[in-house]
């Protein structure tokens, strides 16, 4: 008997130019564009397979082991609902040789190498690679433009985890939300200097979520209103323009504003939301003095730190300036011994030694102990979704997941 499975992994992105608010709660149309990088999946990534079986009875989903309920109507069942209706229209009306795969019920197991639930942009690529997997399974012939409409609907963010590299999420205008979707502005090839740094503040599931937050926001501040209507469109044509010419100074600049205003649109919401905390404000005054020595100098901006809605810094900057990023944040952030991970061999066979660079005025910021930056996570841009192999596959025969008996 023919097995209808198919595996995919989906990457994390990191917004430069936020995504905050919505005008269309239920299809999940937003009220203003957005720009993020994807980062490597090497490192950070979440992993789905999906099954299509006449001998299912229900639609299953299981996250990280346990089973996640697909409740009726909501973001999970939605996403399964309309990629079974791509299949029919795309592939078995156009085909009626072909297997009626809508028609069946899912088996979808996934799983996320990071934590989840916890500002590390886990629904964006758990949602993508959920798109991604049943796209395979149902041989969609379809662009990664036309999932990212899907994936919209699952969360807002996971639309751009649809492209590797640099990539908008255009709002469009059409009330049914046909144009509000995912496009690639830049491959990860163009760019591939752009190197991140994750500082992990914290990594417990955080209190105010994305999606209430932001409709509070909607409702309540009137500096939004300012944001979006004159604010973020100059914004996505001056980034946009940057990414092209790897102009890395314009790049931080606005990546930098921006994460600024989202926090203080969060700020101006009643009641007032905090994402941030002591330790991400201390990591924004050593990123801006070390860019303030680059300066000076008549050399431009060196790193570009954004926070999401979480306490979490994620510090964009050019592979060659890494080492030095790294040893000034654990100057003030030490890491228990050996924690650091230096996938990119930045420091040979050497110890990650604590330093800053000469001209630093080191008291902008109180030096913190151990734990209050919990983990360092150094990756770079990377490529959009992956097709896995049947070894990669996360269900066993039968359709459950392989860890469970
Ligand atoms: N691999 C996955 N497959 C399907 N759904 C997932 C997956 N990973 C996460 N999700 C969904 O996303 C939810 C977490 O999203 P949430 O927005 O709360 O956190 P986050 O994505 O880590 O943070 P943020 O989006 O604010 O950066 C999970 O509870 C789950 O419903
Ligand atoms: C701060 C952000 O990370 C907000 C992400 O919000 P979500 O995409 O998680 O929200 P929902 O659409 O309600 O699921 C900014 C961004 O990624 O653009």
């Amino acid at each position: 008997m023919t097995v209808y499975q198919a595996t995919a992994s989906a990457p994390v992105n990191i917004a430069c130019i936020k995504y905050w608010g919505k005008r269309d709660t239920k299809l999940i149309l937003p009220t203003n564009s957005s720009l993020s990088v994807t980062l490597d999946q090497d490192h950070l990534r979440s992993t789905t397979t999906s099954r299509a079986d006449p001998a299912f009875t229900e639609d299953r989903l299981w996250l990280n082991g346990k089973v996640d309920e697909i409740k009726e109507g909501g973001r999970l069942a939605t996403c399964i609902r309309e990629m079974k209706r791509l299949r029919k229209e795309e592939v078995e009306d156009k085909n009626p040789n072909e297997p009626k795969l809508s028609t069946y019920k899912v088996h979808i197991c996934s799983y996320n190498n990071f934590p989840t639930a916890a500002g590390l942009a886990s629904s964006a690529s758990g949602f993508a690679a959920l798109v991604s997997s049943l796209a395979h399974l149902y041989q969609l012939p379809v662009s990664p433009s036309t999932l990212s409409l899907i994936s919209r609907q699952g969360s807002g963010s996971a639309c751009r985890s649809l492209f590797g590299g640099f990539v908008a999420w255009q709002m469009g205008s059409d009330p049914s939300g046909s144009d509000s979707l995912a496009i690639q502005i830049a491959p990860q090839s163009h760019w591939p200097d752009m190197h991140a740094l994750i500082c992990v503040v914290s990594d417990d599931k955080k209190g105010t979520s994305s999606t209430s937050g932001m409709q509070r926001t909607v409702e309540t501040s009137a500096l939004l209103q300012h944001r979006i209507n004159n604010v973020v469109p100059q914004r996505m044509k001056d980034i946009e323009k940057a990414i092209l010419e790897k102009d890395f100074d314009t790049f931080a600049r606005i990546t930098m504003a921006d994460s600024n205003q989202f926090h203080a649109v969060a700020l101006d919401t009643e009641p007032p939301i905090f994402y941030m905390n002591d330790v991400s404000r201390a990591i924004v005054a050593v990123v801006v003095e070390y860019n303030r020595i680059s300066v000076e100098a008549g050399k431009g901006y060196k790193a570009a730190y954004t926070y999401d809605a979480g306490p979490n810094a994620v510090i964009y900057a050019p592979e060659r300036n890494m080492k030095e990023i790294i040893e000034l944040i654990v100057s003030y952030f030490p890491q228990e011994g050996g924690s650091f991970k230096d996938v990119f061999g930045l420091f040979g066979s050497g110890q990650l030694v604590a330093k800053v660079p000469s001209g630093f005025n080191e008291n902008v910021a109180k030096r913190f102990g151990v734990g209050a930056v919990k983990g360092l996570i150094h990756t770079r841009v990377g490529d959009g979704p992956r097709k896995l192999g049947e070894e990669e596959a996360l269900l066993n025969a039968e359709g459950f997941p392989k860890n469970l008996t």
